[in-house]
């Protein structure tokens, strides 16, 4: 039985978990503890009730008494003071609506009595919390916000939850995959035999990072690793990525013959290759290494340890993605997953698609260039448009993004397939959201395929920029991506 309205310690871990639950949901300690503390009251100090369904008597009890303020100061402005009006409303249980998103919808994990009993306790505290003179009036009312725990469904060794404040959004259809899957007929040359001596480092033991001298796996960075001891990307390895990004054209590029984002699929021509940046890769140690999982020059493959959350942005961008926590300069935060596409593949997929808002295909093009002749099997992109992770969700932003997407070679030495790795580009505070420039070039308007309407809200926005300068009277890009376009790069995340 807890004491007559103590105050609560977040030091106490089931204190502290409420509050990570509600500050999830923007809701500020403030909020939550004098909440929690009188359904705690109310409830006899019985934890189950405040934790059952993932905490929704707690967070239904706060935005209660927020909706009730509201009320009674429009009420009091109308002259109707004292009355106040409680809206029950008869939400799915946030585990039903977990369920649905999971393709099991209407399955309660309670019994059905139980879980009926477990909501009329749920409002019987809430309306003991709103206060006793209120009235109560059963009415449908849609929920403000929808909450899926865990995205990534146990496949990452974070939780990744997903909310939408605004309440209007369907949640996203998509099967999370925690690793590349390739889709048909991508070649990938993934096998021990390929890597020889030069390519790991079969003699070191424990931690590279440790020893006296840099092993094999160092020779792709000149000899030096590419992460510091703490697990972040070396200072200046990161700027010299980023310097390839700003003045791409102060660096060298390899030129195809034959290049897939310069195909016409439909007339069978061929164009002239623009140019692919030979772009700095980081190599981590792997299977034929010595060494041991927790070595430094391990970081990509060990998966996300970042705490954070797919959000609705706004009509405009839709979901994106945000650290619920500060981030140092220099952290690896996700990868971007996806199936493995040849090019051809994409181009069909597309052909096929109708109505696909956003686009998710990143192409892998570190290596184009590089021989004669690229086969199609060869010239890979990574589609999460139906599977990928949470990186599907990060959004653009021109110039000031504060992610930066590095390629990293893991399990093979050959580059036509790599990981794609984004990194914080500068300190990011708790709640920002993580955003990537995807490098598009919005005046190129020669391009059959539109790139969207940039609201990325940056002060240095190019589109913005670009419709500054040619008038109001440009025509609206178009979101949905032409059946035109050449190749993977040339929907929405192509190059400058
Ligand atoms: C990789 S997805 C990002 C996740 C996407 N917002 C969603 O809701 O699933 C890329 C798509 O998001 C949208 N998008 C991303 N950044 C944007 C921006 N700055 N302005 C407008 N739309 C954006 C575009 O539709 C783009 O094709």
């Amino acid at each position: 039985m807890i004491s007559d309205m103590q105050p609560l310690d977040l030091n106490d871990e089931k204190v502290r978990k409420a509050c990570l639950k509600t500050r999830e949901l923007n809701i500020p300690d403030r909020k939550t503890l004098p909440v929690l503390t009188k359904l705690l009251k109310e409830s006899g100090g019985n934890w189950h009730i405040i934790r059952l369904d993932n905490y929704s008597a707690l967070i239904d009890a706060i935005y209660s008494l927020e909706e009730e303020k509201t009320q009674s100061e429009a009420s009091s402005y109308n002259g109707n003071r004292g009355k106040s009006v409680v809206v029950i409303d008869s939400p799915p249980t946030l585990k039903q609506s977990e369920g649905s998103s999971n393709g099991n919808r209407g399955k309660n994990v309670l019994g059905t009595d139980t879980a009926a009993a477990a909501l009329k306790k749920k409002y019987e505290t809430r309306s003991a919390i709103t206060g006793s003179s209120t009235e109560l009036v059963q009415k449908p009312r849609k929920r403000k916000f929808k909450i899926v725990s865990d995205i990534t469904k146990g496949s990452e060794s974070v939780q990744i939850s997903l909310v939408d404040e605004v309440g209007t959004e369907k949640v996203p259809k998509f099967t999370y995959i925690p690793h590349n899957i390739v889709y048909q007929s991508a070649y990938l040359h993934v096998s021990l035999a390929r890597i020889c001596e030069e390519d790991c480092c079969a003699n070191c033991t424990g931690d590279c990072l440790s020893a006296d001298f840099p092993c094999a796996c160092a020779r792709e960075t000149s000899g030096e690793y590419a992460y510091t001891k703490e697990g972040l990307l070396k200072e200046k390895f990161l700027d010299t990525c980023l310097e390839m990004k700003k003045s791409p054209d102060k660096f060298d590029k390899v030129y195809c013959q034959d290049c897939p984002l310069v195909r016409d699929h439909e007339r069978g021509t061929q164009g002239k290759c623009e140019g692919h940046l030979i772009r700095k890769f980081i190599k981590e140690c792997w299977r034929k290494c010595g060494c041991d999982m927790m070595c430094g020059n391990r970081v990509v493959q060990r998966g996300i340890r970042c705490q954070l959350q797919v959000y609705y942005t706004n009509e405009e961008k839709g979901w994106g993605i945000r650290t619920l926590q500060d981030l140092p300069k220099g952290t690896f935060v996700c990868e971007y997953i996806g199936e493995i596409l040849t090019n051809t593949e994409l181009y069909e997929r597309n052909l096929r698609s109708t109505s696909e808002r956003h686009t998710y295909p990143v192409t892998l093009d570190g290596d184009w260039g590089s021989e004669k002749e690229l086969k199609d099997e060869e010239a890979l992109c990574l589609d999460a448009t139906t599977c990928g992770n949470v990186a599907r969700f990060v959004n653009h932003r021109c110039e000031d993004a504060n992610l930066i997407d590095i390629p990293v070679e893991i399990e093979t030495p050959d580059r036509h397939y790599y990981h794609i790795a984004f990194f914080t580009i500068r300190d990011v505070k708790a709640m920002d959201e993580l955003t990537w420039d995807y490098m598009i070039d919005f005046s190129d308007e020669s391009h059959p395929v539109k790139a969207f309407k940039c609201s990325c809200g940056s002060e240095l926005c190019r589109d913005k920029i670009t419709r500054g300068s040619r008038g109001k009277s440009m025509e609206r890009r178009k979101i949905v991506p032409s059946k035109k376009q050449p190749g993977p790069k040339a929907m929405a995340l192509r190059r400058k």
